[in-house]
């Protein structure tokens, strides 16, 4: 569906993108995964065909998005990072009127629409006007109306920021059931738990490269251990600690508010410190995550 060979973005001298490559295959839920500024919406513009190429390869669904833009943009479903709905319309024309500059006709786009409307939970909203609804309800309407013309490639830039964690789970449920349906989702996402849940595979992007690839369980078990021991000191003490504890795990992160103890074995991370007279005011001990692995290639958070 997408191949990037060493694909760049230049602003004048600035790179955003720095040469990735990238294959996203049919039917799969496929992830950029970083943080504010890695490239991630850059890459995305230039997969929609809306941002030009600066180097490297790309071709989408086979074309080449320099010469065959319009209709790789007419076989795409996208959804913007910021809400692009038409406040003067209602829910129901929002997607009506987006079909028929498709050029699809009257009936098969207001059949489309009512579909749609069911499946993204609308259809008593559907003469509500845009600034009516809440936040989760305008995402699922560009999410709806990004599906008007039938997409094979849908292409979702940061779909949950800025939700609620009920609205994002009722989201993902809608993304799943597309992604079972056959629909080619690829993702942008500085959220590890929306990469965990959604995503077949992806790709860690930092500073306009690619730093890691694979699935969510291979990316944890290829650069994490299997649980992280989270110890909470008094401010400013853990710095010195991390050194006291450095051989209870394979590697210690010291974050401002707490020491991360990467083993296999969390719980005994916990009594070792507590044997050397040592009393953390919080302890957790949990899976790695995809936050982990960023940590480990990075240095740090994807939330900085
Ligand atoms: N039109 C532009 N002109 C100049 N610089 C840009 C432009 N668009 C993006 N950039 C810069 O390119 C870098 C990558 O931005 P991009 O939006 O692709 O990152 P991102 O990973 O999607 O982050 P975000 O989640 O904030 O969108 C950033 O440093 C950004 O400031």
């Amino acid at each position: 569906m997408i191949s990037a060979r060493g694909l760049r973005k230049s602003f004048g001298d600035f790179e955003a993108v720095k040469g990735i490559d990238v294959d996203v295959r049919r039917g799969e839920a496929f992830g950029f995964l970083g943080p504010n500024g890695a490239g991630k919406s850059s890459t995305m513009r230039m997969i929609a065909a809306v941002s030009p190429v600066s180097g490297g390869e790309l071709r989408i669904l086979g074309l080449d998005p320099a010469t065959d833009g319009p209709s790789i943009r007419g076989r795409l479903g996208v959804c913007p990072q910021e809400d692009t709905l038409d406040n003067e319309l209602n829910v129901f024309d929002n997607l009506y009127i987006y079909g028929r500059y498709f050029g699809i006709d009257k009936a098969t786009v207001r059949e489309r629409s009512e579909e749609l409307l069911e499946f993204v939970n609308l259809t008593d909203k559907r003469r509500s006007r845009v600034e009516d609804l809440s936040g989760g309800m305008k995402r699922r309407l560009t999410i709806a109306r990004s599906l008007v013309n039938s997409p094979d490639l849908l292409l979702l830039d940061e779909p949950t920021t800025g939700l609620d964690p009920q609205a994002r789970h009722v989201l993902w449920d809608q993304l799943f059931r597309l992604k079972q349906a056959g629909v080619t989702l690829v993702i942008t996402t500085h959220y590890m738990d929306e990469a965990e849940q959604l995503c077949d595979r992806l790709v860690v992007m930092d500073k306009g490269l690619i730093v890691a690839e694979g699935s969510p369980r291979e990316l944890i078990e290829h650069h994490s251990t299997r649980e992280v021991a989270e110890l909470r000191f008094g401010i400013g003490e853990h710095e010195a600690l991390a050194e006291k504890l450095a051989d209870l795990g394979d590697r210690v992160e010291v974050l401002p508010d707490r020491l991360l103890v990467y083993s296999h074995d969390g719980e005994e991370v916990i009594a070792k410190t507590h044997e050397r007279g040592l009393t953390p005011v919080a302890v957790l001990v949990r899976r790695s995550t995809l936050e982990d692995v960023f940590l480990r290639l990075t240095g740090r958070t994807l939330v900085d």
